[in-house]
């Protein structure tokens, strides 16, 4: 992939968030900021979340969830759009709108 699109915040790829450095084989993402900050969701440092780990572990049965239990479009000739905007926290300009559908067993 070209590192320039890896670069762009604003780029669609999920992949950033498997390593630190595209070179390295997939080292986990650090969300602890304990080497340098790029995102840091449960704070760092002494006081950082000591619940990160329940949380980690409910999101990503939550997210796996809702891919496995429901089937997502987009809504016809509505990109998704990924600019954003500040208000309390940084939020989506233009907020995803979504079919969300149960799927069928
Ligand atoms: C998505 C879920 C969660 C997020 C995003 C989150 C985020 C945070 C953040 C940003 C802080 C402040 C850290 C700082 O001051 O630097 C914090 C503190 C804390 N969180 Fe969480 N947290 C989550 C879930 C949880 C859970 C599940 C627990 C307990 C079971 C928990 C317990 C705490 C406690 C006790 C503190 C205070 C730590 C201190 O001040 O020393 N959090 N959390």
């Amino acid at each position: 992939m070209d590192p320039k699109v890896w670069e762009n915040p604003m780029a669609f790829v999920p992949d950033r968030f498997l390593s630190n450095d595209i070179n390295d084989g997939g080292k986990v993402f650090d969300i602890t900021g304990s080497g340098e900050i790029k995102m840091m969701p449960f704070g760092a440092g002494r006081r950082i979340c000591p619940g990160l780990g329940l949380a980690m572990l409910n999101l990503e049965y939550f997210v796996a969830n809702l891919a496995w239990f429901f089937e997502w479009k987009i809504v016809d000739r509505v990109d998704v759009d990924l600019e954003e905007k500040h208000e309390f926290t940084v939020v989506m300009k233009n907020p995803l709108l979504a079919h969300v559908c149960p799927r069928l067993r």
